[in-house]
């Protein structure tokens, strides 16, 4: 198999839609009807406990839904196992097999054989150099720091080339230059590869990094969306300005946060 780092399958950009989706874990129920633009990196945040992981675990299909459907490129996808949606997921840890090498927790991205002909391993060399670990294909992932092992579950990604991609905090435990860093590696990414991103941060500057859409969870449902720009000036939502602090002249100091989206 020829497989070239630019990635063909996300070139297909999908809409992520959830019409009337409910769900419930004993007494917190949810309730989300939203349309995820396709193409687009979207920031999801809210209040700890707002469903932000729970939205993207139905999307990914690791939740069902009591009723309604997660629609994604307008396919109802309530019957397609997790592994066969056209959807990468990267949490906040736990991405990699302790007992495998990077080479191989890169590979599954494509396969779950583990068997790599040579131009399988040209494919994981080329996707480990695009994340900046050239050379690391044989280590295991306690031989790596945290932002390595993300930046392996992000090769991964790669290879697994599927249009839409759903970030659960994953540079959460990372120092602030470097959470700037792995930011700017998935908008590069994102550049490439054009995916539909949902990422979920508690942190307005990494939102305001990346992010070209917001959507504000609360209390189980998506209590308002629209592009970034809108959030992070005083015409931002009540609800959100008093979620992340208003500092003054523009939420949560934003006029200091640098841009680096592309
Ligand atoms: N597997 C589960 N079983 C039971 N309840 C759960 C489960 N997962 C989440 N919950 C509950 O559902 C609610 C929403 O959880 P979720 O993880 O989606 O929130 P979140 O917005 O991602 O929070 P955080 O910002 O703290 O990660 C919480 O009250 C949580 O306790």
């Amino acid at each position: 198999m020829t497989t070239t780092i630019k990635g063909a399958a996300a070139q297909k950009r999908l809409t992520v839609a959830l019409d009337d989706v409910s769900f419930s874990y004993g007494e917190s129920s949810f309730r989300f009807n939203a349309e995820f633009a396709a193409g687009r990196i979207t920031a999801i945040m809210g209040p700890s406990g707002s469903g932000k992981s729970t939205l993207l675990n139905l999307i990914a299909g690791f939740e069902t839904p009591d009723t309604g459907k997660v629609l994604i490129g307008g396919i109802d996808v309530g019957d397609t196992p997790p592994s066969a949606r056209p959807v990468s997921m990267v949490f906040q840890e736990n991405n990699l097999f302790a007992h495998l090498s990077v080479e191989a927790n890169v590979w599954l991205g494509r396969s779950p054989s583990l068997k790599l002909g040579d131009a399988d391993r040209i494919a994981v060399a080329e996707a480990l150099a695009r994340v900046g670990l050239a050379g690391k294909e044989k280590r295991l992932p306690r031989e790596l720091s945290g932002g390595e092992r993300q930046r392996v579950a992000l090769a991964r990604v790669l290879l697994r080339d599927r249009p839409v991609l759903l970030l659960d905090e994953p540079f959460a435990s990372l120092g602030p230059a470097l959470r700037e860093d792995m930011l700017d590696l998935v908008a590069g990414i994102h550049v490439e590869r054009k995916m539909t991103i949902l990422f979920v941060t508690h942190q307005p500057e990494d939102a305001r990094r990346i992010g070209q859409d917001v959507a504000f969870l609360d209390e189980g449902m998506i209590a308002a969306t629209g592009p970034a720009d809108d959030f992070f000036d005083r015409s931002g939502p009540d609800a959100f300005r008093r979620y992340i602090g208003d500092q003054g002249g523009t939420v949560a100091g934003s006029q200091h946060i640098a841009r680096k989206r592309t």
